[in-house]
């Protein structure tokens, strides 16, 4: 679903990337770690076509965009989850929810906003999968933000794509609506089998509810396992990485055990098959 290979970014002389290697598979939630500046939305954003990279390959849902496409053909394929949920408040949630099928019905319906009766039907499903069937006629500006987040999490899901983005979609929430959203969230895609790539900045969240677990730390990806192997050597690696950019992480694997030639911390169980396998 995602490939991603020595991925680079920069912003003018700010080298922000520095060769991502990443692949996510159908179904997989994976949680993306890191410290505010390390490079999480960027990576996002070049996922989702919104930052062009400087070099390296990336395909997502099966669209190759180091390669010219379409925003339309993008979205049929990938959808966003934003931080501040981009409802529309005036409109009713399952008119919030069928916008999420814009980009598959033709240019004129899509002005008027006609909606074919199995449009009006996928969104009722979606709305049944974030538990907001109830809420389709209300109008969105009367819900609270977590039901309103998941309002956006129905609109992706009726985009009906192969890969959610979604930056920090519970930075605003309280812990308890925090994780009913995210457990929806992951409940939603692993049972219609979409991969996920989630910006989180809870590592409890990141237990809780990933597959799997990536760390990023000063552009360069420092971990990559389960979230049973995020431990304080892995959270070390992710988080207090301030002397990366003097001593690159390859030449750091004396003092870090699982660290791999390529500088991607993997646990103990994982590092000599991944060093074997030339990482
Ligand atoms: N549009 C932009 N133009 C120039 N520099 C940018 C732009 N977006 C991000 N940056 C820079 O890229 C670096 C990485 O930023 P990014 O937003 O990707 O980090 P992040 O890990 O997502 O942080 P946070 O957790 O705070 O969202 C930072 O140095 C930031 O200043």
């Amino acid at each position: 679903m995602i490939s991603i290979r020595n991925l680079r970014k920069s912003y003018g002389s700010n080298h922000v990337l520095h060769g991502i290697d990443m692949d996510v598979k159908a179904g997989e939630f994976v949680v993306m770690l890191g410290l505010s500046g390390a490079g999480k939305s960027t990576l996002l954003r070049c996922m989702n076509g919104l930052n062009q990279p400087d070099s390296g390959t990336l395909q997502v849902g099966g669209i190759d965009l180091m390669q010219k496409h379409s925003r339309r053909e993008l979205a049929r394929h990938v959808a966003m989850v934003f931080q501040h949920h981009n409802v529309v408040q005036r409109l009713s949630v399952r008119k919030n929810v069928l916008t999420g099928r814009l980009g598959q019905v033709g240019t004129l319906a899509s002005v008027l906003q006609l909606f074919r009766q199995s449009d009006i039907e996928l969104a009722q499903q979606c709305l049944e999968r974030v538990g907001l069937a109830h809420k389709a006629d209300e109008r969105t500006q009367a819900l609270s933000g977590g039901q309103m987040q998941r309002v956006g999490i129905a609109r992706a899901l009726a985009q009906q794509p192969q890969v959610i983005l979604a930056d920090e979609p519970v930075a605003s929430l309280d812990p308890k609506t925090a994780r009913s959203v995210l457990q929806y969230l992951r409940d939603a895609t692993r049972e219609m089998g979409i991969a996920v790539v989630c910006n989180l900045h809870q590592v409890d969240y990141a237990r809780e509810f990933g597959d799997r677990v990536v760390g990023l730390a000063q552009g360069r990806m420092v971990f990559d396992g389960a979230p049973a192997d995020l431990d304080e050597a892995a959270l070390d690696a992710i988080y207090h990485s301030a002397q990366q950019e003097a001593q690159p992480a390859a030449q750091g694997s004396e003092a870090r055990t699982g660290l791999t030639p390529a500088g991607v911390w993997l646990p103990a169980s994982a590092s000599m098959a991944a060093t074997a396998g030339g990482l």
